[in-house]
């Protein structure tokens, strides 16, 4: 049989990776997997826990072990961590391993989809939201970039037209 192809999301948070990831997964009857949520059930605890007691360091050692094995397997959509493509290791594993798609996205989205959610402990703190995304795009776009082999807008269409947008533009 053919290899299954894998399909790999970044972007900063916000940008939809765990929603779209699921229906394109959904869609293309791949397995839907998610580095976040994947961290979370093998520690117990969630991200903002793992950040307070481990700190920032110990979860990005999560991260790279939890996505160097789940891009072992084939026939996957990854939804990766926001900040993930900071470690040169992980990019180059995403390249070798399927098409890396990079869901751009306005900081104006970025702060609105994330306002309500308590859940991303970068963006808990006295600094505002909108003043950390804007540090983060300045450091992480040049690398989603640099990683990317498909770029799609999520600012404009609903996920479900998003994920229908990245499959035509995939060839498989
Ligand atoms: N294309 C879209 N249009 C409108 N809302 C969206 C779209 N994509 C995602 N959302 C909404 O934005 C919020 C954040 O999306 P999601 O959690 O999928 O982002 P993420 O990229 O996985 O973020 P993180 O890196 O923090 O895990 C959710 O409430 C989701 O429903
Ligand atoms: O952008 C980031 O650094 C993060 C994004 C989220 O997906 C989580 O991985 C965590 O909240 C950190
Ligand atoms: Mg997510």
């Amino acid at each position: 049989m053919a290899e299954k192809r894998n399909i790999f999301l970044v972007g900063p948070m916000g940008a939809g990776k765990s929603t779209i990831g699921r229906h394109l997964a959904d869609q293309l009857h791949l397995q839907f997997v998610d580095s976040d949520q994947e961290i979370e059930r093998r520690t117990g605890a969630d991200i903002a826990w793992v950040f307070d007691i481990e700190g920032e360091e110990g979860f990005r050692q999560r991260e790279e072990s939890v996505i160097t094995e789940l891009t072992e397997k084939q026939g996957i959509v990854l939804a990766t961590g926001g900040g993930s493509v900071v470690s040169k290791e992980i990019r180059n594993r995403l390249s070798a391993r399927g098409i890396v798609v990079y869901l751009e996205t306005p900081i104006e989205k970025q702060v609105a989809r994330t306002q309500r959610d308590k859940r991303r402990p970068l963006l808990q703190t006295e600094e505002p939201a909108r003043d950390v995304l804007i540090r983060l795009s300045e450091e992480r776009n040049p690398l989603y970039e640099e990683v990317a082999d498909i770029v799609v807008k999520t600012d404009e269409q609903s996920a479900r037209v998003v994920a229908n947008e990245i499959i035509s533009k995939l060839d498989f």
